[in-house]
């Protein structure tokens, strides 16, 4: 006999999915090898073709200075993405994770070493995680003026939990490694 699917039994992921809270994330994107535009985009589309997650707004696209890089290493091309999602801090870092795979990232150890492509979690809703692979809010994004500037573009009144108004913070860092690049831009698919 074939079983019927009982309409009133719903199963616990279901629950769990449906009763998990929206939240409001930032995410930084970067890349300094490569086609570093197309990268960019490519975690864009990525991250808007992921279920659960939904792509807001993209900050304009600065070239900036490589900031504590090895010697010699190229600029990046940065920008911001934020996001609501519904999905856990672990499980979008480890999409964000994969899709710096897909997008040729190799890793070989070096710190700060040169990327096709870097998607940082800076902030998940006001969640905080001191884990050893996932931080948050991100530990350096207060003093990344690659990070806050691009999210000061998208939301001039933001607030970066645990540290203040990112307008205050940016006003304490040297932004003259930031270029804006207005003949570049990235787009929500
Ligand atoms: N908020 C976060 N966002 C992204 N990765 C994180 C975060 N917190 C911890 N990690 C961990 O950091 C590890 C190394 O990340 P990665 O090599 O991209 O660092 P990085 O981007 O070079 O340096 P930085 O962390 O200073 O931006 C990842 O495997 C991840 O587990
Ligand atoms: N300009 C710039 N410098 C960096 C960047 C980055 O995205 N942009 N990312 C780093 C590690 O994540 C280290 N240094």
């Amino acid at each position: 006999m074939t079983e019927t699917p009982n309409p009133h039994i719903i199963d616990a992921d279901t629950l769990t999915g449906e009763m998990r809270p929206i939240r409001r994330c930032v995410l930084a994107i970067g890349s300094n090898l490569g086609e570093r535009l197309a990268s960019l985009q490519g975690a864009v589309d990525a991250l808007a073709d992921t279920p659960d997650v939904w792509v807001t707004s993209v900050s304009p696209v600065y070239e900036t200075e490589p900031v504590g890089c090895p010697e010699g290493a190229d600029n990046f091309l940065n920008a911001v993405v934020l996001i609501d999602s519904t999905l856990s801090a672990a499980t979008l870092l480890d999409r964000a994770l994969a899709v710096e795979d897909a997008f040729g990232r190799e890793r070989d150890g070096t710190a700060n070493a040169p990327r096709t492509l870097d998607v940082d979690l800076i902030v998940v809703g006001d969640r905080r995680a001191n884990d050893e692979n996932l931080r948050l809010p991100h530990p350096r994004a207060g003093e990344r003026a690659f990070v806050l500037r691009p999210w000061h573009d998208l939301e001039p009144d933001a607030v970066l939990v645990d540290s203040g108004p990112i307008a205050d913070l940016l006003e304490g860092l040297d932004q003259s490694g930031l270029k804006l690049r207005d003949d570049l831009s990235l787009e929500i698919h």
